[in-house]
């Protein structure tokens, strides 16, 4: 009936809370990135990282005016140390948090204090809280300023973010590939297009068993702004 990956209908075992849920084969799921299909998807096979998609999840008007407001926050650039030397992350980061006390730091060089959330990036928290039926308490920025931006694999492992956390991404401006793979040598690696207004959320598991990256790209490309919403666990009291 629907000939499209990703399918309008659902059986009842396609039910699942929180939300609509459409079990996909990974050719299904990473054709939803190229923009075939408007349906939320989660991945079911052996050995595919632990995903939920939901391509389109918003709206272009609000996609354009979140970017718009995205783009007038402070933005940094940290410097990062590797092997003991010096340099710029290749992009612009910023953080947000209930709690000011809510430390973070990556490669022990990084390290961000969170700001008070602006309204439109609390109201967005909300708003993916209720759909990926998880609590998020931090937030972080990326600003991605060209195709010469990028991150590095790295994954979100922080005892800070406490066991195994389930992490969701929204993705503003200009695609960029979004890759995945297990963390030994010389792993396959799965690769989703990210466009403006998509959601992806990685499931308890990504963290742990899978290493993510946003690469440079040689295609010409204008900014992409990328919001991780993130739980966060005081590790002193
Ligand atoms: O830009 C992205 O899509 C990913 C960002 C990311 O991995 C991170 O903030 O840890
Ligand atoms: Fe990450």
């Amino acid at each position: 009936m629907n000939d499209r990956p990703g399918r309008q209908n659902y059986s009842s075992e396609d039910l699942r809370e929180p939300g609509i849920q459409a079990r996909v084969t990974p050719e299904e799921f990473f054709a939803l990135s190229q923009g075939k299909a408007f349906s939320p998807a989660i991945l079911e096979a052996e050995d595919v990282p632990p995903l939920v998609y939901w391509p389109g999840f918003l709206p272009k008007a609000q996609a354009d005016r979140l970017l718009t407001l995205s783009l007038d926050l402070p933005w940094q650039q940290q410097q990062i140390t590797i092997f003991g030397k010096q340099r710029p992350v290749p992009r612009l980061e910023s953080y947000f948090g209930d709690s000011t006390a809510y430390h973070y730091g990556y490669s022990n060089s990084v390290s961000w204090q969170a700001a008070p959330w602006p309204d439109f990036l609390a109201d967005l928290r909300s708003q993916v809280e209720v759909v990926t039926g998880y609590a998020y308490q931090v937030g972080m920025g990326n600003l991605y300023r060209d195709g010469n931006d990028s991150n590095g694999y790295h994954a979100d492992d922080e005892p800070e973010l406490g066991e195994d956390p389930a992490i969701a991404s929204v993705s503003l401006g200009a695609t960029r590939t979004f890759r995945l793979k297990r963390r030994k040598k010389g792993a396959k690696s799965w690769g989703i297009a990210l466009h403006h207004g998509d959601l992806l959320l990685m499931q308890p598991g990504c963290q742990r068993n899978w290493i993510h990256t946003v690469p440079k790209t040689a295609r010409p490309c204008g900014p992409r702004i990328n919001w991780t919403f993130r739980p966060y666990v005081s590790l002193t009291r």
